[in-house]
């Protein structure tokens, strides 16, 4: 039978788009359909446009110790909505570029909603699509909970389109999205609080980094309810009211409540019915090591595959299953290797196990080596916010199994070290490693 195409992926963000440009440098005929904005969720209303915020929100912070550097007193009126059409015409631009690499690599790009048909048809804006093998790229959204009132929060999605930032600010949930959005809007000048309901924020990073980043909000001024949800929400002459239960029961007033409180796959309206396509327990594909599902011409990357939720594994994981398909290498990706960060001030970044998880796959033959210190900047600037760098490592033969430091530049000093420590290092590596001078990362040298 032939097929309109080798190839036919479903969502041009980062998993969809990287699969169909390598599968289609093998001479694949590929077609990707989208029914928003090329780039998917990080480039859209995700990673780019957020990073944009932090670097606006970093003026704000670097204007509260310039004085201490020897500047006048600066201006320090912030007008939002400028900055957010300054972001759309960006984001707009890279769209674009999307569109030209797909161009350039030969993909037909078709624009609507993608439903299955069968197991090699698709219908897109009203088409029938027939194709050999289908990648389900579709990404995620956010999870609304269960709390009455629930309407009147707004999601990270429309974070970015706020007409005017608010003056109280409630965040529910503590991931990566509510501490980073709690620490931009801190830095505005919001009043910030966020219910969370662990003991800690940032729950999958090491202990200390977790502890280390609510310590520092805290002291920046953002009010935490730990081990807490909000009961109820409710529209009030004044804004709204968030009834917090918990270890503390109390109301709180906001102008605009944040719910990110996790992410759920968009795959009600595919029709995977139709093609007998398996979920996992949270709801996720189920897929196998090379991102197949149990229909063998169907695969699934991305957050909808319910591995890890971030843009360089999406784009891995297309990677490697169109290497695996088309260019007849087989690839995995190995989760354990993945660096993280959280983009809130300060930053928090991780590579490889944790002390916990350490703990857990060597017992006693674990030790970690932490040092928390003032950095020059801060010295200077009078703040009393200590960097933190810990690594782990294995007593028997000193290799490191993982860093994690919050401070300054976190994540880029964590991206690099990360190749080190996923060749192997062992701490001596480290120690005998002359440091640049004056800088966050020598600090690493004298562990
Ligand atoms: C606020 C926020 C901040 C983030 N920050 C970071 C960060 O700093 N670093 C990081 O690594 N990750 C970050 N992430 C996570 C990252 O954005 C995702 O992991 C990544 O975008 C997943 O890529 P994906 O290709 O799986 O899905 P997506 O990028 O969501 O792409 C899926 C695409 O499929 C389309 N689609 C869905 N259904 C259909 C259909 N039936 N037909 C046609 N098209 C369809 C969608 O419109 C979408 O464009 C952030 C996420 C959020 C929400
Ligand atoms: N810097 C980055 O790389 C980055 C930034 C943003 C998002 N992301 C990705 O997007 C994913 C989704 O982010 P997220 O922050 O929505 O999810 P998350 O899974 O990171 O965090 C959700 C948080 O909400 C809490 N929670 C859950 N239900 C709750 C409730 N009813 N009341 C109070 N708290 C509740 C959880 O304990 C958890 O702390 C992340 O897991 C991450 O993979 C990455």
């Amino acid at each position: 039978m032939t097929f309109d195409y080798d190839l036919f992926v479903i969502g041009a963000g980062s998993g969809g788009l990287a699969a169909a440009k390598t599968a289609a440098s093998f001479g694949a005929r590929v077609g990707i359909a989208e029914h928003e904005a090329l780039g998917g969720t990080c480039v859209n209303r995700g990673c780019i446009p957020k990073k944009l915020i932090v670097y606006a929100a970093d003026f704000a912070l670097q204007n509260q110790m310039a004085h201490q550097y020897g500047w006048s007193q600066c201006d320090n009126y912030f007008d939002w909505t400028r900055f957010t059409k300054l972001v759309d015409k960006h984001l707009d631009n890279l769209n674009d570029s999307f569109s030209k690499q797909l161009q350039k690599a030969g993909v037909d790009l078709i624009k609507g909603y993608a439903t299955f048909i069968d197991d090699h048809t698709l219908e897109v804006d009203n088409r029938k699509i027939t194709a050999d093998k289908i990648l389900i790229a579709v990404g995620g959204r956010p999870n609304l909970p269960d709390i009455p009132g629930i309407e009147f929060a707004i999601t990270s999605r429309e974070m970015f389109h706020l007409p005017y930032l608010p003056k109280r600010f409630v965040v529910i949930g503590g991931g990566y999205i509510g501490t980073e959005f709690a620490s931009m809007m801190n830095a505005f000048g919001c009043k910030v609080t966020v219910i969370n309901n662990d003991e800690l924020i940032l729950s999958g990073f090491d202990d200390d980094v977790r502890a280390h980043i609510q310590q520092s909000l805290t002291k920046r001024g953002i009010r935490f309810f730990h081990n807490s949800t909000a009961k109820e929400i409710k529209l009030c002459e004044d804004g709204l009211l968030v009834k917090i239960k918990g270890d503390k029961q109390a109301t709180v007033a906001a102008d605009t409540i944040l719910v990110a409180t996790g992410r759920t796959p968009n795959i009600e309206k595919l029709g995977l019915e139709k093609v007998g396509i398996e979920l996992a327990e949270k709801g996720t594909i189920k897929v196998n090591e090379y991102n197949c599902t149990n229909i063998d011409n169907i695969y699934a990357v991305g957050d909808c595959s319910g591995r890890l939720q971030l843009t360089p594994v999406a784009k891995a994981e297309g990677e490697a299953f169109a290497k695996t398909v088309f260019g007849k290498t087989p690839k995995t990706v190995n989760y354990n290797e993945v660096p993280t960060a959280v983009f809130s001030r300060p930053e928090g970044a991780s590579y490889g196990m944790t002390e916990q998880q350490a703990r857990e796959k060597f017992g006693d033959d674990v030790e970690s080596f932490k040092t928390e210190f003032k950095s020059l900047l801060s010295q200077f600037g009078g703040s009393d916010e200590k960097t933190l760098i810990k690594i782990i490592v294995q007593t028997e033969n000193q290799q490191v199994l993982g860093a994690h430091m919050v401070g300054e530049h976190a994540a880029d000093i964590i991206q690099s070290l990360g190749v080190a420590i996923r060749k192997g290092i062992t701490k001596q590596d480290l120690v005998e490693t002359i440091g640049i001078h004056p800088t966050t990362a020598e600090e690493l040298m004298t562990l």
